[in-house]
Order: C-alpha cells, then sequence, then structure tokens
C-alpha cells in the first residue's frame, strides 16, 4: 500500500516552475530514490515533501495525514524525520545529547502529561535509554559522550541519521547523505541506509548524486528533469529508460 502519495504538486519561484503537475507514490518500507540532472527539481519536492516549501498546488499524504494541512512546525509529530546535506547537529553536544535532542521532537504533546505522570526525572532517563539504544545499533556507541565537533565527518553522517530516526519517524527524507565522502564510506552508509527499513519500519526518500549508491539501495527511482517526472520505476528500468539515459544518465548508466 502506498504510504506517501504526491499528487499533481506544483512549485513556482517568481516566473521558474520548480516543479510541474509531479505525481509519485512510496510504498511503505520501500527505499525510493529521486534522480535527476541540476535544476531538475529534487531539492524543492523534497522541501514540499518536508514543509520546508508550502507548494503553489497539489497534496501530499503519508498515510491518512494530509501533510500540507499541517503547521510545518507539526511535521515531526505525523511521522517525519529529515537529515541535512550540512549536517543538522549540535556541534558541541555530545552524541548522546544530538540524539536526545532529536527524540524531544517526537515527545510533543504528550510531553506535559508524561512529565505529570512520571515526572521529569524519569522522562529523561527514558529519552537517554532510548538514544544509547539507538547509537549501538548504528555502531556509534563508543561515541556516546564524544562531543559531535571531535569526531570525522563520515561518522557525523551515521550520527546524523541516528538523530533522525530518534523522533521514531514513519517517512525518512535523506539530503545527499553521501555528499563529501569517501568511496569506503559510502559503501558503509549504503548498508546503513539500505537496512533501515526493516529494522525501524521506516520509509525512506532519498535526494542523491551518486548514481551507483541510488541504483543499488533503491526499491524505486524517481526520474526528474525539469520539474516533471521523466519516468518512475526500479534500478533496472530506469537504468534502461530511453529518455533517462538521453537526458541525464548518459555514460552512468
Ligand atoms: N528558493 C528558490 N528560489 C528561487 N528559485 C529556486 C529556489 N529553489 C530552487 N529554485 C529553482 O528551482 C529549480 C529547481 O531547483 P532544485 O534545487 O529543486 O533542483 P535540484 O534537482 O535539487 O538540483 P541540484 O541537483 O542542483 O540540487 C531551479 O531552476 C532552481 O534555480
Amino acid at each position: 500500500m502506498a504510504d506517501l502519495v504526491v499528487e499533481e504538486l506544483s512549485m513556482r519561484f517568481g516566473g521558474i516552475t520548480a516543479l510541474d503537475s509531479l505525481s509519485m507514490t512510496v510504498e511503505a518500507g520501500q527505499i525510493c530514490g529521486l534522480i535527476g540532472p541540476n535544476g531538475a527539481g529534487k531539492t524543492t519536492l523534497f522541501n514540499c515533501v518536508g514543509r520546508v516549501y508550502q507548494p503553489s498546488a497539489g497534496s501530499v499524504r503519508l498515510g491518512d495525514v494530509d501533510l500540507l494541512a499541517l503547521p510545518a512546525h507539526r511535521i515531526a509529530y505525523a511521522g517525519v524525520a529529515r537529515t541535512f546535506q550540512n549536517l543538522g547537529l549540535f556541534p558541541s553536544l555530545t552524541f548522546l545529547e544530538n540524539v536526545m535532542a532529536g527524540a524531544y521532537s517526537s515527545v510533543g504533546g504528550g510531553f506535559l502529561k508524561s512529565i505529570l505522570r512520571i515526572g521529569i526525572a524519569a522522562q529523561e532517563r527514558e529519552l537517554e535509554a532510548r538514544a544509547h539504544r539507538l547509537l549501538e545499533m548504528l555502531e556509534l556507541d563508543r561515541h556516546a559522550f564524544s562531543l559531535a565537533k571531535d569526531q570525522p565527518f563520515g561518522t557525523l553522517k551515521r550520527l546524523e541519521i541516528a538523530r533522525a530516526l530518534a523522533s521514531g519517524p514513519r517517512l525518512l527524507l535523506l539530503d545527499e547523505p553521501a555528499g563529501g565522502l569517501t568511496d569506503s564510506e559510502v559503501g558503509e552508509l549504503s548498508e546503513l541506509i539500505d537496512s533501515l527499513p526493516e529494522r525501524f519500519g521506516v520509509t525512506v526518500l532519498l535526494v542523491e548524486h551518486r548514481m551507483a549508491m541510488v541504483m543499488g539501495i533503491s526499491d524505486k527511482i524517481v526520474a526528474m528533469s525539469y520539474g516533471r517526472k521523466l519516468a518512475e520505476g526500479s534500478p533496472e528500468e530506469i537504468r534502461q529508460h530511453p529518455e533517462v539515459i538521453a537526458s541525464y544518465l548518459g555514460g552512468a548508466a
């Protein structure tokens, strides 16, 4: 069943049509890669789904929830979490604190109630235990008390994913997760991302320029050009799609 449903989404910036009536779906537990040449509208689509931009027309639904009807700050409660190209971490906090900061966005409305019920100290302990478990699952537990700013970029990319997972999302938006990584780091990160749907029950939407990585881990790919969907299908179908090859993949296919 489709988990994420985007229908006839359009976004204009002044005279530029960045998204032109684009529709797509992602099934629950799928990894969907968005590809396309520079300026195709991938980031714009990503930012409309993540409620950074308010689209000019169209709809975005996650399960039964109309994401565009929510105020942008409620997006985490609806089950959407994201990572950022340039890391959305707090450099002067420890790994553990960064992950706990990610978890706070999920306690939201129930937070006050649970404080009244179990007290703030117990709530903190619960979040801390959850953050420790996540660090362990992402093989980052040895860094729990390291400051984020003291660790290499590749390790911080994993921490960024741990932080996003801490809110218990249903949809994870990954914005160029492999940007700035070495080839061996990309391999490790691909394995991690590939394992996320099964281990954490998330659906993943991924924007990434490293073609081998997208082709290797995506269940489906949406190829975009000039704000429109050029093709949608399995990596194999996309690799062989004449229009995709002509407009974008060329030698990379
Ligand atoms: N905030 C903005 N203001 C004005 N124009 C924008 C804005 N964001 C994107 N655009 C324009 O919308 C179009 C789509 O851009 P977008 O960044 O979504 O493409 P992209 O596929 O993500 O490209 P890239 O691979 O280079 O990141 C481009 O023509 C871009 O110049």
